[in-house]
């Protein structure tokens, strides 16, 4: 069988920003190829351009320099609807702050991304059912987000984030507003649902607990994509 596709290609990837008259680059001649079934961590000081790095990946930000693909596409000679719709269907996002939408049920928050992509056909209930029990939140389907505590939330995002199978998850620090308990679960059931679907996970953490389990620990220092010795 040939290689699989790699999920996530750069190729000597900068992204400068203009600041008053100077340039200043904030990510210089990042390589790194990602592949499915990878649950792979970021660390990076506070400004270290965590974010700027998934933006790019993501393609809501295009590089100053370099070329990324994603799934064998290369971004940049996409239309902006086109990274649109790349995003929607092959990325799932978990963010800090949950972000889930207030006006829909707990169900309704994990099937938007099979609606957005055209999947909600008769199976796409089961999937949300089946992801809700995993998480275990199957009684609580019909709730509003704002009636859940903040892991409770957590999971519905991780459930959500999964829902459309896409090969990539990108999470910024989807720990950061739990407890360390209540982290430990929600990064239990994202490492446990991205294994079992055979994604590439790249999560930006700071939490030592997820360091320890993941494949691959990358590090952002002065601009460079520093890659270091994971768990044995
Ligand atoms: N649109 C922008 N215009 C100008 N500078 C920007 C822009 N976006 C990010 N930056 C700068 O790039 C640097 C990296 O920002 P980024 O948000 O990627 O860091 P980060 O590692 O995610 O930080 P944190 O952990 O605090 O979220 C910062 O100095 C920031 O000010």
């Amino acid at each position: 069988m040939p290689p699989a596709q790699p999920v996530v290609e750069l190729h000597d990837v900068s992204k400068s920003y203009a600041e008053g008259d100077a340039v200043r680059e904030v990510l210089s001649n990042v390589r790194i190829t990602l592949h499915a079934g990878e649950f792979i961590v970021l660390l990076g000081r506070s400004g270290s351009g965590k974010s700027t790095l998934l933006n790019l990946i993501s393609g809501i930000d295009l590089p100053s320099r370099g070329t990324v693909r994603v799934d064998g596409r290369e971004l940049v000679t996409l239309s902006e609807h086109e990274r649109t719709l790349l995003r929607r269907e092959r990325i799932g996002f978990i963010f800090q702050a949950f972000n889930l939408l207030p006006t829909l049920t707990v169900e309704e928050n994990i099937l938007l991304p099979l609606e957005l992509t055209g999947r909600d056909g008769p199976h796409s209930r089961n999937r949300v059912r089946e992801l809700l029990d995993t998480v275990g939140l199957g009684n609580r389907a019909a709730s509003f987000p704002d009636r859940l505590s903040g892991g409770e939330q957590q999971r519905v995002a991780v459930a959500r984030a999964l829902a459309h199978t896409p090969p990539l998850l990108l999470a910024d620090e989807p720990t950061g507003n739990l407890d360390e308990q209540t982290g430990r679960k929600v990064l239990d059931l994202l490492e446990g649902l991205t294994r079992r679907e055979n994604a590439c996970a790249l999560i930006v953490t700071h939490d030592p607990g997820l360091v320890a389990r993941a494949d691959r620990v990358l590090s952002l220092e002065t601009g460079r994509l520093v890659e270091r010795e994971a768990r044995a």
